[in-house]
């Protein structure tokens, strides 16, 4: 709703309401269009000042809405259009956000002053859709052309001082900001209007606006990866330049249909709302979010300073979290200080007033070590050394030893079991996985693996940490793997089955970087290096010395395994690192991938070594055995209550993998192919290859096929129902 009253003898104050940030249900916008009404109607009503409750203007639309038959969205424009013919002068007082259509209000408005803290934007492209209140019309006649482009394509907020510079506001305040908006508006009682209503005034021009937009153009095109919104948020901008006001609406709202019925809106949203839903984490055993409060962490440890440690470390000292780097030796510890430093100069760098901010010069905030005993007063650690069980077990051994009874012992394993891990420790209660994604200070996921033992507290405080460090913590249960590399090995198993049969690394990249992966899993292997990969499988006893004689080289444990990544580390092809991998680069190190004739000839020959007839595989084959063998393991990994919902692994793909937000996440895409589909295609698949225990149908797909297909939101409601079709 929205609350009516009057600030000052003559102004009105419309306050919008809807906690928790003021969304503009269809309720918010017939009180808004209620009281605008009432004011106009009210002789004693001689000027209007538009707020939010709570210290929020507001965050737009109600997204809900979009994906449900009452869509409100076409209310909005002609309430925003009411606003600015208004005679009375209208005064927006922008606090906290004003986002979507509640920045779209505000340039309803005549005048405009936001709170210092405040930030506005327009960030529908990132939810699917377009301004469609007018907004791609009403911004680029305020701020030109350039900077609206900038805000609408990217949907990034735009923070109050940048936006008085940008002119998208009159005035920011450091005092109370309804207060300052009454006195204004009590100041424009009277005063000509006609230049304030931006509908009537032109779009700056640009000397070069066609080769602007052009190159405009080329640049959201890039950006977008598959991602509809960006190019249509440029076409109804581009109209601004070309259209009068309401023929530009017109396109406006023509372009916002496309994008509310695409599935791309759909997909987007659905993340948007899965992202909020794994904050609220359960477990099986009934431990969750609303009872188990986190523990403040003063200081933190990271043990190893190698790929993973250098970015985590950075990552806690730009949450501001005093942090101690240890390494095993002096040169190591050189080595890793060093590159920690560079990735803060960099980090600062992006910063206003970065290397002051961060501090990490002062030894209070960072500081090295090779001596454990320095962790004495720390009250959590990452451990982060080589992915070796013995070695982890040593570590946290000695840990639970040198740290403060109270203190967390964290490790960032990729795959090995928490509980083992914890067993050497005086305190399981408080072992927990932290999973980091390289490179750690960029990547937003953080996988939260609770071992048995391990308390709510504990969950709740590694949650807490993954918030402050502004990244997205996610809650599953220890099996190999977790969810993440658990279900991208069936995935990059099938890539390297279809080089066997006939496809090149080329192909397979193509086929899913089209379908909207930032990079395929060859590319990936040669960027991650492919002696990780090695390394474990050796570890294993999949390959090397520890292989038992006589084991037939495209079979292990009886089921199909392909020796291809094996045999290319064993000519030393660990990827970019080395300069050669599945691909082929200009120097050791360097990051251009070229297709590499020899790894051509390489596959063939080792097809005819193997006696495999080489096959033409299509696209179509190449996506369903990569992605469908994947989301089989999902629907496993519902089933045995590693993680509490689909979202969860949505959350895991979109962050932490590369999958396209635009197309939801792995189970969200199983929900729009179709889960018959789905089931039919492994079939298949696994009738052809009935050595790869990886094709075969998950017993939930089965079930949820056999219960009729119901919608992703009900799925784990069926996990425990009977099936008479089973
Ligand atoms: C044909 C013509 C048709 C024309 C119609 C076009 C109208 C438009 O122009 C279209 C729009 O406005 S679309 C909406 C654009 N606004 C956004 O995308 C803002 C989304 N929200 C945020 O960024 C953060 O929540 C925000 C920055 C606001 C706050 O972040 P926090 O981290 O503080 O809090 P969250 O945990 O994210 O949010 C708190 C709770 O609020 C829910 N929520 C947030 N924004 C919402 C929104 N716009 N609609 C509905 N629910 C929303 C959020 O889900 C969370 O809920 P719970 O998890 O249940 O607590
Ligand atoms: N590299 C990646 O993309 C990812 C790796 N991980 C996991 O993170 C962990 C670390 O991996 P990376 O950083 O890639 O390894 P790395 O080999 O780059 O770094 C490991 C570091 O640990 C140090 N170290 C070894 N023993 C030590 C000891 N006793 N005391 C102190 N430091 C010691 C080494 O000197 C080295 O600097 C592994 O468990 C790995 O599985 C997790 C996610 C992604």
């Amino acid at each position: 709703m929205a609350q009516y009253a009057r600030g000052a003898a003559a102004v009105a104050v419309i306050r919008l309401r809807n906690p928790p940030v003021n969304a503009l249900s269809l309720t918010v916008l017939q009180a808004l269009e209620d009281g605008l009404k009432r004011a106009d109607a009210d002789p004693s009503v001689k000027a209007v000042t538009i707020c939010g409750e709570n210290g929020k203007f507001s965050a737009g639309a109600d997204i809900r809405v979009f994906s449900s038959p009452k869509k409100q969205g076409l209310g909005l424009g002609p309430i925003i259009s009411l606003i600015e013919r208004s005679e009375k002068p209208v005064v927006a007082a922008i606090e906290g956000i004003a986002l979507g259509g509640g920045l779209e209000v505000a340039l309803g408005c005549h005048y405009r002053i936001a709170h210092v803290q405040a930030r506005m934007g327009l960030p529908e492209v990132t939810i699917g859709l377009l301004p469609g209140a007018e907004g791609t019309q009403r911004l680029p006649r305020l701020i030109g052309i350039p900077a609206a482009l900038d805000i609408i394509t990217t949907g990034r907020h735009v923070p109050a001082t940048e936006a008085l510079k940008l002119g998208l506001v009159d005035e920011v305040v450091e005092e109370n900001t309804v207060e300052a908006a009454i006195r204004l508006a009590t100041k424009l009682i009277g005063q000509p209007l006609g230049h304030r209503r931006l509908s009537l005034r032109p779009v700056p021009r640009l000397p070069n606006m066609e080769a602007f937009l052009s190159d405009a153009l080329m640049k959201v095109k890039k950006r977008a990866q598959g991602c509809l919104a960006p190019e249509l948020c440029f076409q109804a901008i581009k109209a601004a330049t070309e259209l009068p006001f309401a023929d530009g609406v017109r396109k406006e709202r023509e372009l916002f249909n496309i994008l509310l019925t695409s599935g791309q809106a759909k997909a987007l949203q659905y993340a948007f709302f899965a992202e909020r839903a794994v904050e609220k984490w359960t477990t099986p055993n009934g431990a969750s979010w609303k009872s188990a409060s986190p523990q403040p962490i003063r200081k933190a440890a990271v043990i190893g300073l190698g790929t993973m440690g250098r970015g985590i470390v950075t990552s806690l000292v730009k949450a501001k979290i005093p942090v101690v780097g240890l390494e095993q030796d002096l040169e190591y510890l050189n080595t890793g200080r060093k590159a920690v430093m560079l990735l803060l100069e960099r980090e600062a760098m992006k910063m206003e007033q970065g290397a002051q901010t961060l501090d990490f010069h002062n030894p209070a905030r960072l500081q090295f070590t090779v001596d454990f005993d320095v962790l004495r007063d720390v009250d959590l650690v990452i451990e982060a050394v080589f992915e070796n069980m013995a070695l982890k077990k040593e570590i946290f051994n000695k840990l639970s030893r040198i740290c403060k009874p109270e203190a967390f012992l964290c490790t960032n394993t990729s795959a090995l079991n928490i509980d083992e891990i914890a067993s050497v420790t005086n305190r399981p209660q408080q072992v927990i996985g932290t999973h980091f994604f390289s490179p750690a200070h960029v990547m937003r996921l953080l996988e939260i693996i609770y071992g048995r033992h391990t308390s709510p507290t504990t969950i709740a405080t590694a949650m807490q940490l993954a918030k402050v460090m502004k990244k997205v913590g996610v809650v599953v249960g220890n099996c190999f793997g977790f969810v993440g590399n658990r279900m991208m090995f069936p995935y990059t198993q099938q890539a390297v089955f279809l080089l066997e049969e006939g496809s090149r690394p080329e192909d397979v990249d193509r086929v899913l970087e089209d379908f909207g992966f930032k990079i395929g899993p060859f590319r990936m292997s040669d960027l991650a290096g492919l002696d990780v990969g090695w390394r474990s499988r050796k570890d294993q006893g999949l390959t090397g010395p520890s292989l038992a004689p006589g084991t037939p080289a495209r079979q292990r444990r009886g089921y199909r395994y392909s020796p291809l990544p094996d045999l290319l580390c064993e000519k030393g092809r660990f990827g970019q690192k080395t300069g050669k991998g599945w691909y082929q680069y200009e120097k050791a190190g360097g990051r251009i991938s070229k297709p590499d004739p020899w790894i051509h000839s390489f596959l063939s020959e080792y097809r005819d070594t193997h006696q495999i007839k080489t096959r033409f595989i299509d696209q179509e084959e190449i996506l369903e055995r990569c992605l469908f063998a994947l989301i089989s393991e999902g629907f496993d990994i519902l089933a045995e209550g590693i993680a509490s919902g689909p979202e969860h692994l949505d959350v895991i793909y979109i962050n932490g993998y590369g999958w396209p937000k635009h197309r939801g996440g792995p189970m969200f895409y199983a929900s729009t192919v179709g889960l018959p589909n789905i089931l039919a295609k492994l079939q298949k698949y696994s009738e052809m290859h009935p050595d790869v225990p990886q094709l075969r149908p998950s017993a939930f797909l089965k079930k949820l096929v056999a219960m009729g297909n119901p919608p992703l939101n009900d799925w784990m409601s069926y996990l425990h129902r009977q099936s008479n079709k089973l």
